[in-house]
C-alpha cells in the first residue's frame, strides 16, 4: 500500500480557463499509506475529478502525482496498480462468487494455495463465505456490489483502493451493516483507501480521515472527531453533522462576549471583530432547570423526531437553534425552556472561519 503525494495538482476541463474557475484548484496533499480517506462535498465540488486523477482516467492540467515517491502522473490506469470500486457492481455473471473474487489474483498469477487462502479471508470478512460456490448472476444487487468490494480489496499488493460512491445501489437498510463491514475489512487489511461520497454520514462513519471539499478545494481535512468538534469554517459546521451546527450572532462588549444581553463564557480567546458568530453543536446544547452561567431562556418553536433522538427548535434572542435530546427525556411541557451552551463547546467564528485557538493554561 502506497503513500500518495498530490503535488500542486489542479485541473480544468476548459482549456485557457482562469485558475479560479478550474474544477480542481491546485492543491498539495499527502495521503498516508494504510489509511482510509473519504472525499466528501456537494455535487460538483471536484471529488470525482480528484479520484479520476488518482486512477489515471484524467490527466491533471498541472502538478504531479507520486505513489511512494514514484511519479505516476503520466502512467495509464493499468500501470498504476490500483483497485477500483464503482457505483455499480462490476462482476462476471458467468462465474461463481469464488471465481469473481479469485479473478484479480489469477490475473496476477498468484499460486493456487495463496489465492484460496486470500479469497476465503476476504469472503469471511464480507460475510460471503457460505456463498462462494453460487453463480454470481443469481445474487441480488446488494450482494453483487459486495463482491465488487471484495474484488477491490482482495489484492494486498495494490498501491491504493479507490471507491466511487460504492454504496449508491445498496438498499438503505443494508447500508449500515455494509459500512461496518467495509470498515472492519479495511481495519484488518489496512489498504490505502480513497472513498468518494456526497453523504457526510457515510464519510464520517467509514473513514479515518475526511477531506471536505468545496468549489474544487479541500477546505478541511481531519479525523471525524476533529471535523465534528472543531469545524474550521461555518460551511463545514453546516455540512458535517445532523442536524447541522448552530450558529448564533453575538455581541462583544469590551472584552466580554454577550448573547441576549448576558455574558457568554467561552474556553477560547475571541478576537475583536465587527461581527462574531458562535457555533455550538445541537448535541451539546443542554436543557436545564435552573438559571446559571451560560444558561439562556428560549422558546420552543418546533419538535422533530430524529431516530432515537428528538430535535427541538428553539428561539434564543430572536435566533433559531436546534437542541438534540434523547427521546426518553420527552418534550418539555412548557413552551419556554432554559438551555445551557456549555463553555467548552461554544466556538467563535469571524467571517465564516474558526477564529482562534484554545487559551493556553485555561483554568477549566
Ligand atoms: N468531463 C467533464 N467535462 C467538463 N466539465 C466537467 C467534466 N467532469 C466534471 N466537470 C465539471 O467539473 C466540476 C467538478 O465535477 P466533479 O464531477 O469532479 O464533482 P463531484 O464533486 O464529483 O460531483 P458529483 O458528486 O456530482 O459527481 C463540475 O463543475 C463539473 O460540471
Amino acid at each position: 500500500m502506497a503513500q500518495i503525494d498530490i503535488v500542486d495538482v489542479g485541473h480544468t476541463y476548459t482549456a485557457g480557463a482562469e485558475q479560479e474557475r478550474w474544477a480542481l484548484k491546485p492543491m498539495r496533499l499527502t495521503l498516508e499509506a494504510a489509511r482510509t480517506y473519504a472525499l466528501v462535498g456537494p455535487s460538483g465540488c471536484g471529488k470525482t475529478t480528484l479520484l479520476n486523477i488518482l486512477s489515471g482516467l484524467v490527466k491533471p492540467a498541472q502538478g504531479r502525482l507520486l505513489f511512494d515517491g514514484s511519479d505516476v502522473t503520466a502512467l495509464p490506469t493499468k500501470a498504476r496498480n490500483i483497485a477500483q470500486v464503482f457505483q455499480f457492481p462490476v462482476i462476471y455473471h458467468s462465474m461463481t462468487v469464488y471465481e469473481n473474487l479469485a479473478f484479480p489474483l489469477r490475473c496476477r498469477r498468484w499460486d493456487k494455495a495463496r489465492i484460496e487462502a486470500r479469497v476465503h479471508q476476504v469472503a469471511e470478512a464480507l460475510g460471503l463465505d457460505h456463498r462462494l460456490r453460487q453463480p454470481a448472476r443469481r445474487l441480488t444487487a446488494d450482494d453483487k456490489q459486495l463482491i465488487s468490494l471484495g474484488r477491490g480489496l482482495v489484492r494486498d499488493d495494490v498501491a491504493a483502493v479507490l471507491m466511487d460512491e460504492p454504496l449508491t445501489v445498496i438498499d438503505p437498510q443494508l447500508k449500515l451493516s455494509l459500512r461496518r463491514r467495509i470498515r472492519e475489512i479495511t481495519e484488518q487489511f489496512r489498504p490505502t483507501v480513497v472513498y468518494v461520497t456526497h453523504d457526510q454520514y457515510e464519510a464520517m462513519s467509514f473513514a479515518q480521515e475526511v477531506l471536505v471539499m468545496k468549489d474544487g478545494r479541500v477546505i478541511q481535512q481531519g479525523t471525524p472527531e476533529q471535523l465534528f468538534e472543531a469545524p474550521a469554517s461555518t460551511y463545514v459546521g453546516y455540512f458535517i453533522g445532523s442536524p447541522a451546527m448552530n450558529f448564533l450572532t453575538v455581541e462583544r462588549v469590551g472584552g466580554q462576549v454577550t448573547l441576549a444581553g448576558r455574558p457568554l463564557a467561552m474556553a477560547w480567546d475571541v478576537p475583536d471583530a465587527p461581527q462574531i458568530q458562535v457555533g455550538v453543536r445541537p448535541e451539546y446544547v443542554k436543557i436545564v432547570g435552573e438559571p446559571a452561567a451560560n444558561v439562556f431562556p428560549t422558546r420552543v418553536r418546533g419538535v422533530r423526531d430524529h431516530g432515537p433522538q428528538r430535535v427541538l427548535e428553539v428561539e434564543l434572542a430572536g435566533q433559531l437553534i436546534k437542541v438534540k435530546t434523547p427521546r426518553e427525556d420527552g418534550v418539555p411541557a412548557t413552551g419556554q425552556i432554559l438551555v445551557e451552551l456549555p463553555r467548552a463547546k461554544v466556538l467563535p467564528y469571524v467571517d465564516g472561519h474558526l477564529a482562534t485557538t484554545p487559551r493556553a493554561a485555561d483554568p477549566e
